[in-house]
């Protein structure tokens, strides 16, 4: 039986282990981490991470041929094929600081791979690293080689979180690089096999280690970019009355761009997209290629003014203050369908309108109060950092409240923020909330998710991104 593991619990080893688990009852999978509370909750009824459809998956294969433990070293030992899940975060201190990958957790997983192990392994790069890490790496796990042949495969994962499990059930491709010796190819072929239990061939693409660890960097970077092209597009559509949801269904339609990934919104967040960039720009200044480095660091300045510009939107229709104004937060979560706050355009706004005292009342389906307290209090790339290395207690913000439902948190508001598109959100009644407000009651979408229409009906004042603006809105001092 081919014995797998896989170092790392998180939002990618957790959901990608279970499904080659499911898929392949003839493979032993365990997943491990030093976090325990996280392994404990993974052998719990409540799993550390929130995805439509995994409670299922785990359920159908824990305890049969899916294992979570703490005990690393003894599980990697034993395994042919280890996957390395770890994370990959922007590193704050040192060179390279706000745009370099932290390459801390990779590097102490690689060690003791090379420290622990007694048998041949393939290790494969799960986390997104920078390109050319396996060279990094392999020079690692063969310090000390002992005699035994390390074969390193880059395989990134391209899952979105949210749908984790039907784009792992169903993926566009999996993506696999390795060296292009006959080591190379053999370990390559080890690996399709597995995921050729439930992948047609012909969406298992098979590279060089480079193109691989490049292709998941520029994955991200094109669809980050198609997001801040469109978000630039919005900011002229609110200055010229253009709609920006039929300039992208015009733009979708030409099948060389297509349609999706192309909602006008508050900002793109997540713990992948901003990392990822800032870590291409890096690699691009380091080859001497600052040209390239600018143009991808524009679709994160793209991002932040987005964000910004939203917030001053909200204070300009509010008469230029909201100092002391209740503002409903609705949504705190990146997207919906997840609990996950890194990098969520949430905590940049909350924080935007705390810098303008305003008293926010928050409410997220999804996300505990600590949780948010936490975000709103930690510095910036702290978030994607394991937990030990995060402030250990939220501290509490004087003119925050975190609510338990939209209602609570809309009463006596005199604005409403949408940060996350959740489908309750669509079917609050809006004139209940309408009643129960400060007037003139304000809605900012930062979703384009309500009907604006039934709700200006109503006698609300609507914000939509990059859509014809309100009269109201149009009278007030121009947005930055
Ligand atoms: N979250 C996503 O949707 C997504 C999608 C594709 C790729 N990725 C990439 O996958 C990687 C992991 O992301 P994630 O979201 O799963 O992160 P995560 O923080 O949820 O999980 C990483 C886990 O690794 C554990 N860990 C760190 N060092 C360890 C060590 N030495 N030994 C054992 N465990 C260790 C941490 O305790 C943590 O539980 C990152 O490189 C990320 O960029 C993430
Ligand atoms: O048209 C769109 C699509 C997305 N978003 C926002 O973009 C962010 C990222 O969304 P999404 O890509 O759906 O979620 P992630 O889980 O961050 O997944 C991305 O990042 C992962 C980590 O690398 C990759 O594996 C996935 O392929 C890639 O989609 C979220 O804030 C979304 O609200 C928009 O604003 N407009």
């Amino acid at each position: 039986m081919v014995k797998i593991c896989c170092i790392g619990a998180g939002y990618v080893g957790g959901p990608t282990m279970a499904v080659i688990a499911l898929k392949c009852p003839n493979v032993q999978v365990t997943v491990v981490d030093i976090a325990e509370p996280r392994i404990n909750a993974w052998n719990s009824g409540t799993l550390p991470i929130y995805e439509p459809g995994l409670d299922d998956v785990v359920k159908q294969c824990r305890g049969k041929n899916l294992f979570f433990s703490t005990e690393v070293e003894k599980h990697v030992a034993e395994s042919d094929i280890i996957f390395v899940s770890v994370n990959t975060p922007t590193k704050t201190q040192g060179l390279g600081a706000g745009k370099a990958a932290d390459l801390t957790y990779w590097e102490s997983a690689a060690r003791m791979i090379a420290d622990v192990s007694k048998s041949d392994k393939i290790v494969v790069e799960k986390s997104t690293v920078p390109v050319k890490t396996a060279e990094a790496i392999e020079r690692i796990l063969t310090h000390n080689k002992k005699g035994i042949n390390f074969t390193i495969l880059s395989n990134p994962e391209f899952l979105a979180e949210g749908t984790a499990i039907q784009d792992l059930f169903n993926p566009d491709r999996v993506l696999i690089g390795g060296r292009e010796t006959p080591e190379g190819q053999k370990a390559i072929n080890a690996l399709r096999d597995v995921y050729a239990n439930w992948v047609p061939k012909e969406r298992i693409l098979c590279t060089n280690l480079w193109s691989a660890e490049l292709s998941k960097l520029a994955a991200n970077a094109f669809l980050a970019q198609r997001i801040s092209s469109v978000n630039a597009m919005s900011a002229l559509c609110e200055s010229t009355g253009a709609d920006v949801s039929q300039v992208s269904h015009s733009i979708g339609t030409d099948s060389r761009v297509g349609p999706k990934f192309l909602n006008a919104s508050v900002g793109f967040g997540g713990s992948c997209f901003q990392k990822d960039i800032l870590n291409l720009v890096y690699i691009c200044e380091c080859n001497g290629l600052p040209e390239v480095a600018n143009y991808w660091k524009q679709v994160v300045k793209v991002n932040d003014y987005q964000k910004s510009r939203f917030v001053n939107r909200v204070v300009s229709s509010m008469f230029n203050t909201v100092s002391s104004k209740k503002i409903a937060i609705l949504g705190f979560a990146f997207k919906k369908d997840t609990g996950d706050t890194r990098e969520t355009p949430a905590i940049d706004v909350c924080k935007g309108l705390l810098g303008d005292k305003a008293r926010l009342s928050i409410f997220d389906p999804q996300v505990t109060e600590d949780q948010i307290l936490k975000d709103l209090s930690m510095k910036k790339f702290d978030k994607d950092h394991p937990s030990h290395l995060q402030p250990a207690s939220p501290t509490s913000i004087k003119q925050v409240s975190i609510v338990g439902d939209a209602y609570e948190a809309t009463k006596d508001s005199h604005g409403i923020c949408i940060l996350t598109e959740w489908d309750e959100f669509k079917k609050l009644d809006y004139q209940k909330v309408f009643d129960s407000m400060q007037k003139p009651a304000f809605v900012f979408d930062g979703r384009n998710i309500v009907d604006a229409d039934k709700l200006r009906k109503i006698g609300f004042i609507v914000y939509c991104i990059g859509k014809p603006l309100d009269p109201w809105l149009k009278d007030m001092p121009a947005v930055a």
